[in-house]
C-alpha cells in the first residue's frame, strides 16, 4: 500500500530543500564529506548479516535476470560494507537520501534521512562530538524545546546475557522497558524463572531516565559485572565532555533506550522536539558491523528523519512561507522585443527572478517597454529609466524602501 500522505507540493519541496541546506553546511563544519549509495542493492547483503534491517521491513524488487534487490532501507549498512573493504578505515561521511520501509500497517514508507557516519575512531571524545552535532544542527534550525536522550546498547545487553529468556520473552521484556510499562513489568517478570538481582536489574530499567548524574549513580548499584562498569565510566565521560560544550540542558540519560536497529554495540541516542511523537532523529556506536563484511571498523553515526523535523519547525511556528513570486516581469510591445529579452537575461544574470509577459504569475515589480518610449519601473508612480544601471539603482531604492 502507497503511503497517501506522499503528494508533491511545490511549496513543501522549497521548505524542505532549504532545511537541508541548513543540515548540509553544518554537517560540513565537522569535516563531514557527503556522499550517496545507490538506491536498489542486493537483498543478500541485508540478509546474510545480523543487526539489519528486519526481513518484513525491506521493499524487494526482482530485477530482469531473478534476482532480488531491496529499495534502500538504510544508509549505515551499505557505508560500512564500503569503508570495511576499503583501505581508508578513517573517513567522516554524510548523506541526505531517502530511504524505504514497510511499516507493520503494510504501509511504505519514503522518508528522507539526512545522517552522518563517523569511521575510524572509537572514544568519548568522538561519541560526545557526534552528540554535539546533532545538537548543533537542531539550533541550527530554529527549534526551541528539544532532547536528546542518550543510553548504551550493552547496558541491557549485559543484563540480558546474565538470564536465560527465549527470543519472544526478549521481546516482551523489550517493548515493557521501551513503553515504561511498571505495572505490567511486575507481574511478567515474577512469571520467568531468572535470577532475583537480574530481575531487579530490568525492573530498574525503565526509571532510569533523567538527569545523567542522577542516572549513572542508580545504575551504579545495579551493574552486575565489569563490562557494566566500564559502559557507565564511558558514559560519565561523555557527559562530562558535553558539559564542557555547555549543551547539558539539552542532554537525559535513559538507560532503558533501544534503537530500532540491532547493530549498535555501544552508545546510543535519540532526539526529540516538542509534541513530534517519534524521534526525529536516531544514532550511535556500532563497532562490530563491519567485521560481517570485511574488517572490523570502529563507528559512530546518527540519522535525521528530515520529514519530522519539518513537522517539528511547523508545530514551533517556523516555516514562513516560501516567497515563491518573481522579482521583476517585464511587459513589452512587439517591437521592443529585443530590448526587453536582452535585459531579461541581464537582470537574470544579476541573480533576480524574472519572468516576462506573463500575467498569471505573480511578481514584485513590473518593468514597461511600450510604445516607442522610455522603459520605465511600474508602482504607484512610472520610473523611467534608460540604462541598466539607472535600472538597478531604482530596484535598490525601492529594495530600501520596503525593509
Ligand atoms: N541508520 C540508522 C541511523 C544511524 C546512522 N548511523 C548510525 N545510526 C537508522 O536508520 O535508524
Amino acid at each position: 500500500m502507497l503511503n497517501p500522505y506522499n503528494n508533491p507540493n511545490i511549496e513543501e519541496f522549497e521548505i524542505k530543500e532549504n532545511l537541508m541546506s541548513v543540515i548540509k553546511k553544518r554537517f560540513s563544519t565537522y569535516g563531514y564529506q557527503q556522499i550517496r549509495t545507490p538506491a536498489f542493492e542486493s537483498y543478500d547483503m541485508y540478509s546474510n548479516i545480523t543487526g539489519t534491517v528486519s526481513k518484513g521491513e525491506m521493499i524487494k524488487v526482482i530485477d530482469p535476470s531473478g534476482d532480488v534487490l531491496v529499495l534502500r532501507p538504510d544508509v549505515t549498512i551499505p557505508l560500512t560494507k564500503m569503508i570495511s573493504k576499503s583501505l581508508l578505515r578513517e573517513q567522516r561521511l554524510f548523506y541526505i537520501q531517502d530511504v524505504y520501509r514497510q511499516n507493520s500497517q503494510r504501509e511504505i514508507t519514503e522518508s528522507t534521512q539526512a545522517g552522518v557516519e563517523c569511521f575510524g575512531e572509537n572514544s568519548p571524545f568522538i561519541d560526545a562530538e557526534v552528540i554535539i552535532l546533532a545538537i548543533h544542527t537542531l539550533r541550527d534550525l530554529g527549534l526551541k524545546n528539544f532532547k536528546i536522550e542518550v543510553g548504551h546498547a550493552g547496558f541491557f545487553k549485559e543484563i540480558i546475557e546474565q538470564i536465560q529468556v527465549t527470543g519472544q520473552q526478549l521481546e516482551q521484556i523489550k517493548a515493557l522497558i521501551q513503553s515504561k510499562n511498571v505495572i505490567e513489568m511486575e507481574p511478567y517478570l515474577s512469571s520467568l524463572t531468572i535470577s532475583t538481582e537480574a530481575k531487579e536489574a530490568i525492573r530498574q530499567i525503565p526509571v532510569m531516565y533523567g538527569d545523567p548524574e542522577t542516572v549513572i549513580q542508580q545504575a551504579k548499584e545495579l551493574t552486575l559485572n565489569e563490562n557494566m562498569e566500564n559502559i557507565l565510566q564511558r558514559l560519565m565521560e561523555i557527559n562530562e565532555l558535553i558539559k564542557d560544550y555547555n549543551a547539558s540542558d539539552y542532554i537525559l540519560f535513559n538507560l532503558g533506550l533501544i534503537n530500532h536497529m540491532n547493530y549498535y554495540s555501544g552508545v546510543i541516542f535519540q532526539g526529540f522536539v516538542g509534541n513530534v511523537g517519534m524521534p526525529v532523529l536516531m544514532g550511535g556506536r556500532y563497532d562490530h558491523l563491519g567485521e560481517q563484511f570485511s574488517n572490523s571498523v570502529p563507528a559512530i553515526g546518527f540519522a535525521f528523519d528530515v520529514d519530522l523535523l519539518l513537522q517539528a519547525r511547523k508545530q514551533q511556528g517556523l516555516n514562513i512561507s516560501v516567497d515563491s513570486a518573481a522579482d521583476i516581469c517585464i511587459f513589452y510591445d512587439q517591437n521592443r522585443q529585443k530590448e526587453a529579452l536582452s535585459m531579461s537575461y541581464e537582470l537574470r544574470n544579476y541573480g533576480y527572478k524574472v519572468i516576462t509577459n506573463i500575467t498569471g504569475l505573480p511578481a514584485k515589480k513590473h518593468v514597461y517597454f511600450s510604445g516607442d518610449r522610455s522603459p520605465y519601473l511600474g508602482g504607484n508612480e512610472k520610473q523611467p529609466f534608460t540604462t541598466m544601471e539607472e535600472l538597478l539603482q531604482l530596484l535598490k531604492q525601492n529594495e530600501g524602501e520596503q525593509n
